[in-house]
């Protein structure tokens, strides 16, 4: 009986929650409104250690403030978020705990893709952004299977990084322009009789389209599937990006509540949507100067 009760009270709780939720948004949403969000999830070992859990619980706790915060985030309106879930500097942690972070990482990959999920009751589509040849089979599997499956979702997109870095990402990016421009020379190659290269076939463009720009290494990054991100939240206080979108952020607003990742809630969304607001014709303004 009491169980009954008390699913009747979190019900209940649930509903008015929500409702004062929709009252907010709906006033926020009188202002402009981000696109796109990034979180740096920091803090969770050291929840883990403040609240006394076991090794592994603060990680726990920090995907279902995840969970928290991308439902408040899509119903302000809010098209795309980012995670940084494991960047590739953390795979010199101790060799336990990378195994159990992967371990936890596939576990809460196929759950986000289950049929009731948040990701599909709110037609969310995942990418899985990083070095994934990096990743163990298992856990490259099921990105590549969380990718498919969300393919059909297009109201939102979550992009997770994952054996993520912001320079590796470059360098990446880099690599893929030259090797287009190469192929582009390679198929104006004309040779003679003998198969000797004697010279390029003219295509009508000027020397600078045989160099690397800005466009091509845009386009050839991980992330070219999202706009740069308008507010990047770094939990627990820390002021670095740590190799995190370092090429998107140029304009970005940066956010760094003391609040640990898994102590993350709306009144943070509430207060950095506020900021952003006051400081929108400036970014704005800013974005279009670049
Ligand atoms: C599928 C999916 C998106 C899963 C995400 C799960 C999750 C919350 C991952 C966080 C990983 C991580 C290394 C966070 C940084 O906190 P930390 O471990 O560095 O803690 P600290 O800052 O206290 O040292």
């Amino acid at each position: 009986m009491e169980g009954v009760n008390g699913k009747r009270v979190g019900h209940l709780f649930e509903n008015i929650s929500s409702f004062v939720r929709q009252c907010i948004f709906s006033v926020l949403n009188v202002g402009p409104v981000p696109s796109h969000i990034a979180f740096i999830m920091d803090g969770n070992r050291r929840y883990s250690k403040k609240q006394n859990l076991l090794d592994g619980d603060g990680h726990r706790a920090g995907f279902s403030a995840l969970i928290n915060m991308l439902k408040y985030c899509y119903e302000l309106g809010v098209k795309y978020t980012t995670v940084y879930a494991f960047s590739i500097d953390n795979f010199k942690r101790r060799p336990g705990e990378v195994a159990s972070l992967m371990k936890l990482m596939q576990e809460k990959i196929d759950e986000l893709t289950q049929e009731e999920s948040i990701v599909n009751r709110l037609g969310i589509r995942i990418y899985f952004q990083g070095n994934l040849k990096l990743l163990s089979d298992c856990v490259r599997s099921a990105a590549e299977r969380a990718m498919v499956k969300t393919s059909g979702n297009s109201r939102a997109v979550l992009s997770i990084c994952v054996a993520y870095t912001s320079t590796d990402e470059i360098v990446h990016a880099v690599q893929e322009s030259c090797e287009e421009i190469w192929d582009d020379i390679r198929k104006r190659e004309v040779n003679n009789a003998e198969g000797n290269f004697v010279g390029l076939k003219e295509n009508g463009k000027d020397e600078n389209e045989h160099r690397v720009g800005l466009t091509d290494v845009d386009r050839h990054l991980y992330m070219s599937v999202c706009p740069d991100p308008d507010i990047i939240i770094r939990t627990s206080g820390a002021t670095r990006l740590s190799n995190f979108l370092l090429w998107q952020s140029a304009h970005c607003l940066l956010y760094s509540p003391t609040a640990l990742w898994p102590e993350i809630g709306l009144r943070h969304l509430i207060r950095v949507i506020l900021d952003f607001q006051r400081n929108y014709l400036y970014l704005k303004a800013k974005k279009k100067e670049s």
